[in-house]
């Protein structure tokens, strides 16, 4: 299964040039030999909190049908980020899975919005659990960003079989080092592939992480994006290793959940 992600920056508030920016890079990168995309948490607005009343778009907006018709003229499954999406009058930071046929397979509205960015005050955070998906067979998961720092929504989507989870964000770089310990971490603890899609560049004071990363389930860094250049990441992933690696340190068995959540 190859994996490409998009480490990309965002023109905040400009959601039809963000869209070209994606399509341009998909007429460069996307392919055959690439069975998935991956995009960043929020990718058509930003953080352009002020102005997300007017931006957010319904569920089945131009974003989303635009994120279909790459699906199936590039034949790819897209973990298309998070755009902001507007549902009686709330808006949501909402990832969208799209399989290759251009379904809409998978919706998650980030759960814990965050205070550090002032997500709470314009945003309204996801009342449904996390839920896994499959594509082309394999099981999945998609947390948002901030969700990174709650182990226990992840060990959730480990135990309904996930082997490989997705992370859109949009994570400043004053907390670089958590972005990379509780990645790695998540991975080494679920046993499972971490993909990450931090975005780059700055916006209203807040400049961001990049070093988007491929971490398989022993806890090694395969790929890691700079900290500041947008480019392209790339791996494939062998999803014999994630039964290895559970056969080698069998946490799963060993658990005595009748003593814990
Ligand atoms: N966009 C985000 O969710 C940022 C999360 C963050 O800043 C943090 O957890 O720290």
């Amino acid at each position: 299964m190859n994996i490409a992600v998009f480490q990309m920056n965002i023109i905040p508030g400009e959601p039809a040039r963000n869209r070209e920016k994606v399509k341009a890079w998909f007429e460069r990168n996307a392919g055959p030999s690439i069975d998935i995309i991956v995009l960043p948490e929020m990718w058509t607005t930003a953080y352009a909190l002020e102005e997300l009343d007017q931006l957010a778009e319904p569920s089945d907006g131009p974003t989303v049908t635009f994120l279909q018709e790459l699906a199936v003229k590039y034949d790819v499954h897209l973990i298309g980020g998070s755009i902001a999406v507007k549902e009686d009058g709330k808006i949501f930071n909402r990832a969208v899975v799209i399989d290759r046929k251009g379904t809409v397979v998978y919706e998650y509205d980030k759960i814990h919005l965050v205070p550090m960015l002032d997500e709470p005050k314009y945003l309204n955070g996801g009342t449904s659990s996390v839920k896994a998906f499959e594509l082309d067979g394999v099981k999945m998961g998609v947390v948002i960003c901030y969700d990174l720092r709650f182990p226990e929504i992840i060990r959730d989507l480990a135990l309904q079989g996930i082997q490989v989870l997705f992370i859109p964000a949009e994570w400043p770089e004053a907390r670089a080092a958590h972005w990379e310990t509780l990645s790695v971490a998540r991975a080494v603890e679920n046993q499972m592939y971490v993909v990450t899609c931090n975005r780059i560049g700055s916006y209203n004071g807040t400049t961001f992480a990049g070093r988007s990363m491929f971490i398989e389930p022993f806890g090694g860094v395969l790929s890691k994006g700079t900290p500041d250049e947008e480019e392209v990441l790339q791996n494939t992933l062998d999803l014999e290793s994630v039964k290895r690696v559970r056969e080698e340190v069998p946490i799963f068995k060993s658990r005595v959940p009748g003593l814990y959540k």
